[in-house]
C-alpha cells in the first residue's frame, strides 16, 4: 500500500545509530561529489580532458585552454587509446612531427592500427582532442606526448580538413554507456601550432630541440592515475548500489518454509543469501574506506610532486593501480552476484541492476585493464623485494616487506573462532600470505637468466601475489579506520562486525592461499569459517539499516525491488504496464504473420 514502510520492522531491529553510519559513509566526500559520480556520461569527460591540461600543460597553456574547457566553450575528449593499442601506451601509433619552416607539428595516422579508437565523447560531440602522439624532430622518435587539436568548427561543428571521426557502434547492452558517443578519429597530415604541444613536462624549442623532462616521465601518465583512484570511490559505489537494492528486495521476498498457514520465509533469513550477501555489504564498506584513504595518500603525492619531491610516486602508481584493479572487479562481480540474488526480477530492467552492471563493468578496462594493472603492482614488489638486499627498508604499503624474514616464520596462533576477531590476527595473516608470496615468485624469478622472461613466466603467480597485497592493504585500511574516534550508539561494533566479514570472507575465499603458504592450519581456516557464520547472525538484524546509510533516494537507486519502502509488488506490477508493448491487446504483425499461421488448414492430421 502506498505510504506504507514495509521495512518498518527491519528498521526497528537497527543496533546502531543510522544518522552517524550515514555520516560515516559520506565521509569526506561531499553530496556534489557523490552525485557528480553519476553524472560522469557527459559529453565533455571531465574526468580526463581537464584534468590532463592541469597536468601536462604549462601555466600559459593553462590560461588559454582552461577558461574554454571549464566553461564548455570547447569541449574535448582525452584520446589515448588507438584500434592496435590500449595498455601499452608506448606503442601508440599515432605522430606528430615538428615542421621548423612553419613552426607546427603535423598530427597523422599512419596505420588503420594508429586510428584512435574508444575516446569518450570524441564521436559526436568533442571540439577538440588531448591526442597522445609519438614527437617526431628529424625523423628522431622521442616517445608519446600530448598534444591540443582542434577537431571541429565552432562556428558549424563540422569536423576540420584532414580530420576524419565516427561513433564506435554500439557497445554492451543496452546500458546507458551507449549514451556514450566514443569515438574514432583518423589524422590526414592536420597541422597544429607549437605551442599546442603540452609542455608542462618536456618541451620543443622554436629551433626544433627537444628539451627532456627533468621529472620521471611517467608524470604523463599523471591523468590516468587521478583518475583510478577517483574510480575506487566510484566502485564503492557502484557496489553500495547493487547491495542496498538486493539486502532491501531480499528483506521482502519470502520463498518457502511456511509452517500452518506461517508466512513464507525471508529470504535474507537463509544462510546462503547471507553468505552471498554480507561479504558484498562488507565489501562496499572496506572499498569505500580504503578509497578515502587513496585519495588522501593521492593529494599528499601531488603536494609532493609540487616540491619536486617524487619519492611516494611509485607506491602512489602501484597503489591507484592495484586498487583500481581489485575494487572494480569486486564490484563487477558484485553487482552480477546482487543480480542472482534477486531471482528473476532482478533481471527486470526495473529492478535497475541489468542497467547499473552494463554501465559499470567496464571499469574493469578503461583507465588500465585490470591484470595489466595488477602486473605494475607486481613489477614494483619484486623491485621492493629486490632492493631489501642493499637494505633499502620498505614504507608504508610495503613496510611488512621489511619484515619479511620475520614473515617467513610467521604460523597463526589462532586457538579459537573468536581469535580471528583481533585485528592484529588477521593483519598478521594476511602480511604473511601476501610476503610469502611475493617472496616466492622472488625467488622463482631468481632462477631466470632473463629476468623478464622469467616475470612472463611468472606472471599468473605474480598476479595472485599482487592481489594478496592489495587485499592487505584493503583489510588493514579497514582497521586503520576504525582506529578513528568514530561516535554514535553501537556505529563502531558494527563496522566491526563488517571489517570481520571483509577480511574472513577474504580468508575463506582464497584459504588456498594461507594454506599453501603455510600460514595457517586447515583448522585455523575451519575456525575463520565458524566465525563468518556468527558474524552473518550479528549482521542480520541490522542489514537494511547499513544500506539505508547509504542514503540513497529511490531516484538515484532507479529500482522496484530496492525502494526504501519496500513496496515491491504493486510497484513491479506497475512498471510492467509502462511498456508500450501493453498498450495493445493484439500485438503488431498478428493479424500479417501469426494469424494465418494459426488458420492454416490440417493436412492429414498435421500442421
Ligand atoms: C568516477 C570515476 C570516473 C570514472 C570515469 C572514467 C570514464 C572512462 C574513461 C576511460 C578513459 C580511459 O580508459 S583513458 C586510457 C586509459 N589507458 C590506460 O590506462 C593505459 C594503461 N597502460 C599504462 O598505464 C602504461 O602503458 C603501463 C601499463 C603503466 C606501462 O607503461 P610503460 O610501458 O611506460 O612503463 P613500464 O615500462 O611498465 O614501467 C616503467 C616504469 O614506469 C613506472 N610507471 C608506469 N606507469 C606509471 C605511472 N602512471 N605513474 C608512475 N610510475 C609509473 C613503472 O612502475 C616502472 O617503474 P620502474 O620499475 O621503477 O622503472
Ligand atoms: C567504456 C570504455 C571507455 C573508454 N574511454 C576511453 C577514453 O575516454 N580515452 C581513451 O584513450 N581510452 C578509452 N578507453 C580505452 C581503454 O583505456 C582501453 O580499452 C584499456 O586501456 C585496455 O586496453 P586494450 O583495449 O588495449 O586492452 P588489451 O591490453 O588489448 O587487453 C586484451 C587482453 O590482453 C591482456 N594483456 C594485455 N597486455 C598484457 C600483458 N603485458 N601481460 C598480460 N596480459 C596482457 C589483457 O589483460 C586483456 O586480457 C575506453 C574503453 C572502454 C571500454
Amino acid at each position: 500500500m502506498e505510504g506504507v514502510d514495509h521495512l518498518a520492522h527491519e528498521r526497528n531491529k537497527a543496533q546502531f545509530d543510522v544518522a552517524v553510519m550515514k555520516a560515516v559513509w559520506a565521509g569526506s566526500r561531499d553530496a556534489y561529489e557523490l552525485f557528480h559520480r553519476f553524472s560522469r556520461l557527459v559529453a565533455n569527460d571531465p574526468e580526463m580532458f581537464i584534468p590532463a591540461i592541469k597536468a601536462q600543460a604549462t601555466e600559459e597553456q593553462q590560461k588559454q585552454w582552461l577558461p574554454l574547457a571549464n566553461k564548455m566553450k570547447i569541449i574535448g575528449s582525452y584520446t589515448q587509446t588507438e584500434l592496435g593499442h590500449g595498455s601499452n601506451v608506448r606503442g601508440l601509433e599515432t605522430t606528430a612531427t615538428f615542421d621548423p619552416k612553419t613552426d607546427e607539428f603535423v598530427l597523422n595516422s599512419p596505420t588503420l592500427t594508429a586510428t584512435k579508437w574508444w575516446p569518450g565523447g570524441l564521436g559526436k560531440i568533442a571540439t577538440h582532442a588531448l591526442a597522445h602522439a609519438r614527437l617526431i624532430i628529424d625523423d628522431k622518435d622521442y616517445g608519446v606526448h600530448g598534444f591540443l587539436v582542434q577537431l571541429r568548427s565552432l562556428d558549424d561543428h563540422l569536423t576540420l580538413p584532414g580530420i576524419t571521426i565516427g561513433d564506435i557502434g554500439m557497445k554492451y547492452g543496452s546500458g546507458a554507456y551507449n549514451t556514450m558517443d566514443n569515438g574514432s578519429l583518423i589524422f590526414d597530415h592536420v597541422r597544429i601550432p607549437r605551442n599546442q604541444m603540452l609542455m608542462r613536462l618536456s618541451q620543443v624549442t622554436r629551433e626544433g630541440k627537444y628539451v627532456p623532462s627533468n621529472v620521471p616521465r611517467q608524470l604523463s601518465y599523471g591523468t590516468m592515475v587521478y583518475v583510478r583512484q577517483k574510480i575506487v570511490f566510484d566502485a564503492s559505489i557502484a557496489l553500495s548500489r547493487a547491495v542496498c537494492i538486493s539486502t532491501r528486495y531480499s528483506a521482502v521476498r519470502r520463498q518457502f518454509g511456511s509452517h500452518n498457514g506461517s508466512p513464507e520465509t525471508q529470504v535474507i533469513d537463509y544462510k546462503t543469501q547471507q553468505a552471498r550477501l554480507f561479504p558484498l555489504l562488507a565489501s562496499a564498506y572496506a572499498i569505500r574506506f580504503v578509497s578515502e584513504w587513496l585519495n588522501s595518500f593521492y593529494k599528499d603525492l601531488l603536494q609532493r610532486l609540487e616540491a619536486k619531491d617524487f619519492s611516494t610516486l611509485p607506491e602512489a602508481h602501484a597503489c591507484t593501480a592495484g586498487l583500481k584493479s581489485i575494487t572494480t572487479s569486486v564490484a563487477a562481480d558484485g553487482i552480477e552476484e546482487c543480480r542472482k540474488l534477486c531471482g528473476g526480477h532482478g533481471y527486470l530492467t526495473s529492478s535497475g541492476l541489468p542497467e547499473l552492471s552494463a554501465v559499470y563493468i567496464p571499469a574493469c578496462t578503461y583507465e588500465g585493464d585490470n591484470v595489466v594493472m595488477l602486473l605494475q603492482v607486481a613489477r614494483y614488489l619484486m623491485k621492493t623485494i629486490s632492493q631489501l638486499k642493499s637494505g633499502n627498508k620498505p614504507v608504508g604499503t610495503t613496510a611488512y616487506l621489511g619484515r619479511a624474514e620475520q614473515l617467513m616464520q610467521y604460523h597463526s596462533d589462532v586457538l579459537r573462532a573468536e581469535d580471528w576477531l583481533k585485528p592484529n590476527v588477521v593483519v598478521e595473516a594476511f602480511e604473511a600470505r601476501a610476503a610469502r608470496m611475493s617472496m616466492a615468485c622472488a625467488q622463482n624469478l631468481s632462477k631466470f637468466n632473463n629476468p623478464e622472461d622469467g616475470f612472463q613466466e611468472l606472471s599468473a603467480d605474480l598476479v595472485e601475489a599482487a592481489t594478496a597485497h592489495c587485499q592487505l592493504i584493503i583489510v588493514s585500511k579497514f582497521i586503520e579506520k576504525l582506529q578513528q574516534d568514530i561516535p554514535g550508539k553501537g556505529v563502531k561494533e558494527q563496522l566491526g562486525v563488517l571489517r570481520s566479514i571483509y577480511a574472513l570472507f577474504l580468508l575463506h575465499k582464497h584459504i588456498g592461499d594461507f594454506l599453501s603458504t603455510d600460514c595457517i592450519t586447515p583448522k585455523q581456516g575451519y575456525l575463520a569459517n565458524e566465525q563468518l557464520r556468527s558474524l552473518y547472525s550479528q549482521v542480520r538484524p541490522n542489514a537494511i539499516a547499513l544500506v539505508d546509510a547509504f542514503n540513497y533516494t529511490d531516484h538515484f537507486l532507479s529500482s522496484v525491488l530496492g525502494r526504501y519502502d519496500g513496496n515491491v509488488y504493486p510497484k513491479l506490477y506497475e512498471e510492467a504496464w509502462k511498456d508500450p508493448l501493453n498498450d495493445t491487446s493484439i500485438p503488431d504483425g498478428f493479424h500479417e504473420y501469426v494469424q494465418p499461421m494459426l488458420k492454416q488448414p490440417l493436412h492429414h492430421g498435421r500442421l
